[in-house]
C-alpha cells in the first residue's frame, strides 16, 4: 500500500542563523579551547560538553593535550612525563616536549574539522599564557575556524581538593609510580609550576576574542563577545550544571494492555501485572528514602497510573515532552501488522533506525529534540524519578551513558526494571533493579558505563 503524498519520510536540512541573523548555510567549525590551573575542572567540561554536543547531533571530539604529551614523554622519559619538574617554567627540554604535544594536538583538530568529520573541536590544556591563546587564535584565524575560550577560574579548596581526590590521583601521571598520598603532594607542586606563569583571560588580550569565565564550578560567570549558534548553547549549558552528587532513577511504565497484546503506542491502562510492578516500585522508594526526590512522568495513562502508586505525595510533574515515540499510521498495529501492511516503511526502518520516521509520526532524532528540554532541567536538579516509555528512556540513557546515536535505538530497557544513575566526574555509575513479579523480588546489577 502506498504512502499519502506528502506523508513521506522526508529529511530537511535546516539551516540556523546567529543572534545577528547571519544564517551559517554552511555550518563553520567551532574550536571550543579550555584554560585554566590543573585540577580546575577543564576535562570534566571537556568530557561532558562533548558528550551534550554530541547527542544534540554536533559531531565532536576532545583533543586532551595531556594525552599527547604522554605519549611523547613516554618516547623521551617516562619518568620526566609524570612529575611535577616536568612543568616546571624552567624546565627547557620539557617545554619543547610540550610545545611539540600541543601542535600534534592541533594540527590533528584542525583535520578533524576540516576534513567535515566534525563540527565541534574542544581543546583540552592549560592554556593559560597569553602567548599560548594567541597562537591558538591565529591558528584557527589562518585555518577559517571559530575559536571560543572556556576559562575554569576557582579558588575554592574544597572543590579543588575533591577535584584532586576524585581525578588527578588515578592519573595515568602517577599510575604505579607513588602512593596516593605522594600523588596528591606532586601535583600541588605541579599547580604551582603552572601558577607561576598563569594570565587569566583578559579582554583586551585579542580584539575578537569570544569567551566565558567559570568561576568556582559555575557559582558566577562572565561572558564576552558570544558568537553563533554553538557558542551560546555552549554558555546555556554550562549554567546549566552542577556538581552536587544525586541520582536519577529511570522506569518504564508498568505493563499495560497494548503491550500484552503486542499492539504499539496507543494510551491504554495497565494490567494486573503492570499494577503489581508499580505497587512494588512504590515500596522501593519507601525502603530508598531518596532526599528531595522529585517524579517526572509522561501524560500517558499507563505512566499516570505507574507513578499514581507512589505512597508519599512526591512531587509529580506531567511532561507532554516524556510521550512515548509517535508511531503516527502504525500507532495500536503489531509488528506484524506493519511488515505485512507497510513492507517498506518496516525495511526503511531496520535501514536505519535512528533517523526512521513513521508517517504521521516521529523518528528517534525527533524525540531526541523534544528531549533536550528534559536532559537540561535533569542536569539542574538533584534526585528525579523519571516514568516514562522504551524509546524515550533509550534517548535519555544514551546521554547519560555517551553511547553513539546509532547505538540509541538498541540499548536494552526490559519492563519491569529501574535503572539508577549517579554521575560521577568522568562517567556514570548505574544500577539496574529488575522485579521479579512472582517473588516480588528485585535483583539488583551494576555496571560502571563509559
Ligand atoms: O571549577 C571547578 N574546579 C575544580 N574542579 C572542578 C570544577 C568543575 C566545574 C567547572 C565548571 C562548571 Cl560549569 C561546573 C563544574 C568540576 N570540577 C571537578 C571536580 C571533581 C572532579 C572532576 C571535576
Amino acid at each position: 500500500m502506498e504512502i499519502p503524498p506528502g506523508l513521506e519520510t522526508t529529511k530537511r536540512k535546516v539551516a540556523h542563523s546567529d543572534e545577528h541573523g547571519f544564517s551559517d548555510q554552511v555550518r563553520v567549525p567551532n574550536v571550543i579551547v579550555m584554560v585554566g590551573l590543573p585540577a580546575r575542572g577543564k576535562t570534566y567540561i571537556s568530557k561532558k560538553l562533548c558528550r551534550y554536543l554530541k547527542w544534540t547531533g554536533f559531531k565532536t571530539k576532545v583533543f586532551n593535550v595531556g594525552e599527547y604529551r604522554r605519549t611523547d614523554a613516554n618516547a623521551a622519559d617516562a619518568i620526566h612525563g609524570a612529575n611535577a619538574s616536568f612543568f616546571s617554567p624552567d624546565n627547557a627540554d620539557a617545554l619543547k616536549v610540550r610545545a611539540e604535544s600541543a601542535r600534534r594536538a592541533m594540527e590533528d583538530m584542525a583535520d578533524y574539522l576540516n576534513s567535515g568529520s566534525g563540527s565541534v573541536a574542544i581543546f583540552d590544556a592549560t592554556n593559560t599564557t597569553k602567548d599560548r591563546r594567541s597562537i591558538i587564535i591565529d591558528f584557527c584565524k589562518k585555518k577559517r575556524l571559530r575559536c571560543f575560550f572556556i576559562e575554569s577560574v576557582c579558588d575554592d579548596p574544597a572543590i579543588i581538593d575533591s577535584n584532586v581526590t576524585d581525578v588527578k590521583v588515578n592519573s595515568p601521571d602517577y599510575k604505579g609510580l607513588m602512593t596516593a598520598e605522594q600523588a596528591k603532594e606532586d601535583f600541588m607542586n605541579r599547580i604551582e609550576n603552572y601558577k607561576r606563569q598563569y594570565e587569566p583571560l583578559e579582554e583586551s588580550e585579542h580584539e575578537s576574542l569570544s569567551f566565558i569565565k567559570v568561576i568556582n564550578a559555575g557559582r558566577s560567570f562572565k561572558v564576552h563577545q558570544v558568537r553563533g549558534h554553538v557558542q551560546s548553547r555552549v554558555v546555556y549549558f554550562l549554567m546549566n550544571i552542577h556538581l552536587l552528587p544525586r541520582s536519577i532513577y529511570l522506569t518504564r511504565h508498568g505493563q499495560s494492555e497494548y503491550n500484552a497484546m503486542g499492539r504499539l503506542g496507543g494510551d491504554s491502562p495497565l494490567t494486573d501485572d503492570g499494577r503489581k510492578y508499580a505497587s512494588a516500585l512504590a515500596d522501593f522508594f519507601e525502603e530508598e528514602e531518596v532526599p528531595g526526590l522529585r517524579v517526572w512522568c509522561s501524560q500517558k495513562v499507563r505512566a499516570a497510573q505507574t507513578a499514581q502508586q507512589l505512597k508519599p505525595d512526591f512531587h509529580t510533574e506531567y511532561w507532554k515532552a516524556l510521550d512515548e515515540l509517535d508511531a503516527g499510521i502504525c500507532e495500536g498495529l503489531t509488528y506484524e501488522d506493519i511488515t505485512q501492511r507497510y513492507p517498506k516503511q518496516a525495511d526503511d526502518r531496520a535501514t536505519d533506525k535512528y533517523h526512521y520516521r513513521y508517517p504521521s509520526g516521529e523518528s528517534y532524532e525527533d524525540v531526541v529534540s523534544r528531549l533536550e528540554p528534559v536532559i537540561m532541567e535533569l542536569e539542574r536538579q538533584a534526585n528525579v524519578l523519571v516514568v516514562s516509555h522504551q524509546a524515550v528512556l533509550r534517548c535519555i540513557l544514551a546521554y547519560f551513558y555517551d553511547r553513539p546515536l546509532s547505538e540509541l535505538p538498541y540499548i536494552d530497557i526490559p519492563l519491569h526494571s529501574l535503572v539508577k544513575l549517579t554521575p560521577r566526574a568522568y562517567h556514570c555509575d548505574s544500577t539496574i533493579y529488575a522485579l521479579d513479579l512472582e517473588t516480588g523480588e528485585w535483583t539488583e546489577t551494576s555496571a560502571q558505563l563509559p
